[in-house]
């Protein structure tokens, strides 16, 4: 009887960026599908395990924003929101960095623990676009590491951040947008609020952001989360 829990990774992304791809490369294509609960967008889920460690890795709809303007949108954003991935790793396209750093800076809004992957890194050098990933982790303050999926190319450092994330080696300060002076007033006398509420369950900085911004949703679901029972230990909604 193996009761051991496996730790849960997110692969999140603009479209096309190659996420299934390095899903694929992860899980050698042990992969099988599932019906996200009342949303009729599947996600594919595998499995993997290194350096004794089991992980499940989710390849999350491919979008450009997390706020929820597709349905797309909102699985991704409430799976990183309500599933609560062990790691978010955020696959960028080497030769469109900048338009990819959007998402990338809403996970970071989310969760602290992510890594970033920047794929299609040999489609940059032909174009020769040149990528200092450690000018890029300074400023993040995540992990940055440059891949191709497709010909497996820094599979094994990213296998081993992740290692060495699960068993605490690597501390993150994800960067934090600053926004007006006006909304970060606003901000400070939401975040005490939001904070009694959700607690830890959520970041309360992101959820006085998305009130804000005029979106309820987020704080919808999570009240109704909570009186399914859903706030324990959950299954994930697959099969
Ligand atoms: N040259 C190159 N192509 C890659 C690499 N990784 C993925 N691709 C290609 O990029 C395209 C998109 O890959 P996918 O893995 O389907 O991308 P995705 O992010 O899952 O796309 P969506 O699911 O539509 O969001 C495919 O044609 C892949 O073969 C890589 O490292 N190098
Ligand atoms: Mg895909």
């Amino acid at each position: 009887m193996n009761q051991k829990q496996t730790i849960k990774i997110a692969l999140a992304g603009n479209p096309n960026v190659g996420k299934s791809t390095l899903f694929n490369t992860l899980t050698g294509l042990k992969q099988h599908t599932g019906n996200w609960p009342g949303k009729t967008v599947i996600l594919a889920k595998g499995s993997f395990s290194y350096k004794g460690k089991d992980y499940t890795i989710y390849d999350l709809p491919g979008t450009y924003s997390l706020l929820s303007n597709s349905t797309d949108e909102e699985v991704a954003r409430d799976f990183i929101v309500f599933e609560k991935p062990d790691i978010t790793i955020v696959v960028l396209d080497a030769t469109t960095i900048e338009r990819n750093l959007n998402l990338a800076l809403q996970v970071m809004e989310i969760t602290d623990q992510v890594i970033i992957c920047i794929n299609l890194i040999d489609e940059a050098k032909k174009k020769g676009i040149i990528i200092n990933e450690n000018v890029m982790m300074d400023k993040l303050g995540v992990p940055v590491i440059k891949i191709s999926a497709r010909n497996k190319v820094g599979i094994n450092l990213l296998l081993d951040t992740i290692d060495r994330m699960i068993t605490g080696n690597i501390s993150t300060t994800p960067y934090q947008i600053k926004y007006s002076n006006e909304v970060e007033e606003k901000l400070k006398q939401l975040i005490p609020k939001m904070d009694k509420i959700v607690g830890d369950d959520i970041s309360p900085r992101w959820l006085a952001l998305r009130l804000l911004d005029g979106d309820e949703s987020i704080l919808k679901t999570y009240m109704r989360r909570k009186q399914m029972g859903e706030g324990e230990e959950k299954s994930d909604g697959y099969k």
